[in-house]
């Protein structure tokens, strides 16, 4: 079937300038990558002895069969993985520095990583003011933005959230982000993976134009169709990590016919080249091809590392100092915030639900010494309920953020330090959990009738205040570490033990050898202790007795019952306040690995 495609030239060109008027190269010799398998410590080699060179202002197509390398071959020549990897790398024949690889080459992922509260336009808008020096107008870098939307045919999508893009021009808006900061090299994996014929052709012409203006664009590229491989000026094609081809895309066919692997006449080449990489590789004509594009490779021992480790001076990794980016971030974190209200109405309308049928439950239940451990259940509801609001409602955000965090950090458009202090300045004081743990809190002590003094509403209120700090610093941490639905499944975990250790069902007297070390350390028996303090300590009067005789009319029976006799308010408040601090640095270390890691 034949599809209507537009013609790429009919594509506005803009002023936007080339990056280098003059040609240069990234080239890469004798790259390798092995994996490590830990379980039975061998190692597998996924790229071997690559070496090639994708020149300025010509597109750069990577193909091969899935599973031949291509991706890794991204990760590697981006710097995103670096553990394992040997090799050269050069741009314009300059081996690079961490630095300036970072500076001189971006590199977008298969997936896309867009915040879905922002605007196509302000997208851009926050990725400008990250990338692009602050000495630059405000006007100017506008206008920035504006040409490159046209430049990428994003112009009619500007104002439509990018959550609700279509794949195409969500793909093209990640590569848009990328090209503020004007960078020399730019790697795309499968820009066009998931998209109709006409957009992959789309997304293809707009890259070759980018290329056309003097940049280094090379892309993974499944199967182009004819028209598409028209647009390729150069083809890179992989077989299990190796090299089979590398040079012009009208060239490759000639070449592979040297070897006896004629490509037949209705053959689609960039077809064919998938049929030859994904011979056996032990056919004779494929180990001669490979010999062929390897043979410059015995003499020559590369450097351990790819980049060199060292620190040069000279390249900026960031256009904003810290706390110019912790200015952006909030303000890009508020924005999302107050669009996004969906977490936030949610959140509050749960709180209510369980508040009033708790209210139902345990109604008048606060004064009364008959009913005093229906009552105390209250107080472990209270906290059940801070705590599963607060973690699920991170689990269910935080995985995808810490992706985009991920990202853009690699991307050099700001710091782990500057991010991490973003994200504790909106934790920490945020008005979600105070708004919806005060809406359970006020509606279930209103009605189970706990006392009404300012004291102990005080008291009881920072307690659970507490409690949601630590229930959603453990919530980012999970999210930062696991996926969305392993993070809901460990929070269950973590929380069913935890509230056995709370000291509610098993009373420290009670508790065996192997319980009471998990009693000591448990964040939901301080909580929990905190809030029997502040509701029965601080030498309440008796309770109200509506029977002949209540055991526990007198407090102090009650404390004792529940191994809490002497109680020490500030001292739980300063366990929870240790375990909170314990988890900001764990979420730290974990959003370092992140981004240290592969
Ligand atoms: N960290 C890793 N541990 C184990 N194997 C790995 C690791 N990274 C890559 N591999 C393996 O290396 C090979 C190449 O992976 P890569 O993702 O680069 O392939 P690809 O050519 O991009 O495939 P696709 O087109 O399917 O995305 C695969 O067999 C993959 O399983």
């Amino acid at each position: 079937m034949m599809v209507a495609i537009g013609d790429p030239d009919s594509i506005p060109m803009q002023s936007l300038e080339s990056t280098s008027a003059r040609e240069f190269d990234l080239s890469f010799r004798n790259v390798s990558y092995c994996v490590k398998h830990k379980h039975d410590r061998t190692h597998s080699v996924i790229l071997k002895n690559l070496s090639g060179s994708f020149r300025s202002g010509r597109l750069v197509g990577i193909m091969g069969p899935s599973g031949a390398g291509k991706s890794t071959l991204l990760n590697v020549l981006s710097g995103f993985k670096k553990n394992n990897v040997t090799g050269q790398l050069m741009v314009d024949g300059q081996r690079l520095s961490e630095r300036r690889s970072r500076k001189v080459i971006s590199y977008t992922q298969q997936e896309v990583c867009l915040w879905s509260a922002l605007t196509v336009e302000e997208s851009m808008r926050y990725a400008a003011e990250f990338k692009l020096s602050p000495t630059i107008a405000p006007d100017q870098k506008n206008a920035r933005v504006r040409e490159l939307l046209h430049v990428l045919g994003l112009t009619s999508c500007a104002d439509t959230l990018s959550g609700k893009v279509s794949g195409g021009q969500a793909k093209r808006l990640s590569i848009g982000l990328e090209l503020l900061s004007d960078p020399k090299v730019m790697l795309l994996d499968e820009p066009t993976s998931g998209l109709d014929t006409v957009a992959a052709y789309q997304v293809l012409a707009h890259v070759k134009q980018l290329a056309a203006r003097g940049r280094v664009i090379a892309c993974v590229i499944h199967q182009p169709n004819s028209q598409q491989l028209l647009l390729i000026d150069d083809l890179y094609v992989l077989a299990k990590g190796r090299r089979i081809y590398s040079g012009p895309t009208g060239e490759m066919v000639t070449q592979f016919a040297r070897f006896g692997l004629e490509c037949p006449v209705s053959h689609n080449p960039a077809d064919y080249a998938l049929e030859v990489a994904s011979l056996d590789q032990e056919d004779e004509r494929l180990k001669r091809l490979i010999m062929e594009e390897e043979r410059d490779i015995f003499d020559y021992k590369p450097p351990r590392l790819m980049v060199e480790k060292s620190v040069d001076g000279s390249y900026q990794r960031y256009a904003l100092s810290t706390l110019q980016q912790l200015g952006v971030l909030l303000r890009r974190t508020a924005r999302c915030t107050l669009r996004d209200s969906y977490q936030f109405k949610a959140r509050i309308l749960i709180n209510i639900a369980i508040a009033l049928i708790t209210s139902v439950a345990f109604y008048n239940t606060g004064n009364n010494a008959d009913r005093i451990l229906a009552n105390t259940a209250v107080l472990i509801i209270n906290l059940y309920a801070i705590f599963f609001t607060s973690i699920v409602s991170a689990v269910l955000v935080y995985p995808r953020e810490s992706a985009c965090f991920v990202l853009e950090s690699k991307n050099n458009w700001y710091s782990l330090r500057a991010y991490y202090l973003a994200k504790i300045v909106v934790e920490l004081p945020t008005l979600v959990l105070i708004l919806s743990s005060s809406a359970f809190f006020l509606i279930v002590y209103y009605f189970t009738a706990q006392p009404f003094e300012w004291l102990r509403i005080g008291t009881f209120a920072l307690v659970c205040l507490m409690f949601g700090w630590i229930s959603q610093m453990l919530g980012l941490l999970l999210g930062s570490i696991m996926s969305v639905q392993n993070s809901v499944f460990v929070s269950i975990l973590i929380m069913v033990p935890a509230s056995l250790f709370s000291g509610f069902f098993v009373p420290l007297r009670d508790a065996s050898v192997l319980l009471k070390p998990l009693l000591y350390v448990s964040f939901v028996r301080y909580a929990f202790e905190g809030a029997v303090h502040a509701i029965y300590g601080f030498d309440r009067a008796d309770l109200e007795c509506p029977e002949v005789f209540c055991y526990f009319r007198q407090l102090k029976r009650f404390l004792e019952f529940v191994s809490m006799p002497d109680l020490a308010y500030g001292y739980d408040l300063l366990a929870l306040l240790g375990w909170i601090v314990l988890l900001m640095g764990a979420v730290y270390f974990s959003l370092r690995r992140r981004i240290k890691q592969d």
